[in-house]
């Protein structure tokens, strides 16, 4: 996905910063705003996916500015960032109305996981899949004609593999295509808040619910709504569900009004759908229901065709975003590629071809440029021939490599660190230093940061 914006509000400099290197690293676009009022004057100027506000801050605090952006948007994401153990405010950011709260101190994986937990679904830039391999070709043209009826469609397949994209393209082909497409994470969504976002609420409903609120049935009225990771719904709400989907209308939470619904539903999963339902985990009746065509989107593995398609495709992406031409991806990069298993499917290979973009210094990209997790990393400081050979070598000598290639990257957070000392923490000065970009730069404090090395200020 293309991650989204995120509105920061925080009035502490050094900690802004902070948060907006490692959403930056994260993919995610930012705004910044040192205080609530500035922050409101940015929504009116932006949009915006997500809010993340810190409570304390001088002027207009973290609780006024929730209660303003709710009176004007009672779906945006908003997260606040409360003092370690402070309780009350916590409660009372959830009651009025903050999606979730994070407590100071926190490690940038868990601001990034509650992130994804949260973030609006954002719209897939391509229009079509990208595929090179025969079987998925094969897929595709199954999927235009399922496309044309108006029957559920189940997407299976593991984490990663393209499902939503996928389901993305079977609107697109259908005779919805000019309506909307509303896709709604079942696992990102706690238990509690999943039924009024999927069904709407009155005011007054529950305590916090300010104002009336359509449900994302309602929202994909005359097109389609995607039910993402259906499997992790709890099985109450399958029943309520359910009956949704037989009765094809819809009551709001708090309310007495049905409200009849013309949706056509998408679903995936990226579990065993039969043997979630003999654990008991899922409701066979559901099962029946949205099961009416499945379809399997493999393991980026077992269609290695994709792979440098992808690639190109997903690099074109990233250097386009960036304003910078699309390198060509050199052989013994085309052959690193091929060698991966890609456990984390089409979503690693993104990142890998997001990283690739940042490292890459010319017009070609090369195995040196390839950072895959688990794998031997060369570093662009540490110019090292050695280290470049060991990489191509990589699935020979991995375990030689991996070794050298966390040396090297000790060598390099050591370098910057001693530069950060020595220019009194100025980041410009150190980027001018040794010749990095800033954003490569920030980066890279971001994996020290991550890896636990001290930041000199
Ligand atoms: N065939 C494809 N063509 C273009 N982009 C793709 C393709 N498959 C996947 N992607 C990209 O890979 C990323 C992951 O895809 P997507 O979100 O559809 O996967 P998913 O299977 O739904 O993942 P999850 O199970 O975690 O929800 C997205 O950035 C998407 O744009």
């Amino acid at each position: 996905m293309s991650n989204g914006t995120i509105l920061v509000v925080e009035d502490d400099l050094g900690l802004r910063e902070a948060l907006v290197d490692t959403l930056l690293l994260g993919g995610f676009r930012c705004i910044e705003a040192s205080d609530g009022a500035s922050a409101l004057v940015q929504l009116n100027q932006n949009p915006i996916d997500m809010v993340i506000s810190d409570v304390q801050m001088a002027g207009m605090d973290g609780l006024t500015l929730l209660k303003n952006l709710r009176a004007k948007d009672c779906q945006l994401p908003i997260l606040l960032m409360t003092a370690y153990g402070s309780i009350d405010a916590a409660v009372e950011a959830m009651r009025y109305g903050a999606t979730d709260y994070l407590s100071k101190p926190f490690a940038p994986q868990v601001l990034l996981d509650q992130i994804s937990r949260y973030m609006r679904a954002q719209p897939v830039e391509t229009d079509q899949p990208v595929v090179g391999d025969p079987s998925s070709k094969q897929l595709l043209t199954l999927a235009a004609r399922v496309a044309q009826s108006d029957a559920s469609v189940m997407v299976l397949g593991p984490s990663g593999s393209g499902k939503e994209v996928l389901a993305r393209y079977i609107h697109n082909r259908s005779k919805r295509s000019g309506a909307a497409f509303v896709a709604i994470n079942c696992a990102a969504i706690p238990d509690n808040m999943l039924e009024a976002t999927l069904f709407g609420y009155d005011k007054g409903a529950f305590t916090g619910a300010v104002q009336a609120c359509p449900g994302k049935f309602e929202q994909a009225q005359g097109g389609t709504i995607l039910l993402d990771e259906i499997t992790e719904m709890d099985l109450n709400l399958q029943a309520k569900l359910l009956r949704v989907l037989q009765e094809r209308e819809v009551e709001r939470l708090g309310s007495r009004k049905t409200i009849r619904l013309d949706v056509r539903v998408l679903a995936t999963s990226n579990r065993d759908l039969r043997l979630a339902v003999e654990q008991g985990r899922f409701r066979e009746d559901l099962y029946y229901r949205l099961n009416v065509f499945p379809l399997t989107w493999p393991s980026l593995a077992q269609r290695s065709g994709d792979i440098l398609p992808l690639a190109n495709h997903l690099l074109g992406r990233h250097a386009s975003r960036s304003g910078l031409p699309q390198p060509i991806i050199a052989a013994c990069a085309v052959e690193r590629l091929s060698c991966h298993s890609w456990p984390g499917n089409v979503r690693e290979l993104d990142n890998v071809m997001q990283r690739a973009m940042i490292l890459c210094n010319g017009e070609r990209l090369t195995a040196a440029d390839l950072f895959i997790d688990g794998e031997a990393f060369s570093s662009p400081i540490v110019n090292n021939p050695i280290a470049a050979e060991a990489m191509v070598e990589a699935p020979r000598v991995a375990t030689q490599a991996k070794d050298l290639s966390s040396d090297l990257k000790h060598q390099e957070f050591q370098i910057i660190q001693d530069a950060l000392k020595t220019l009194g923490g100025s980041r410009k000065g150190v980027a001018e230093k040794l010749g990095l970009s800033p954003r490569t730069l920030r980066y890279k404090m971001a994996k020290m940061r991550d890896e636990g090395y001290e930041i000199p200020a």
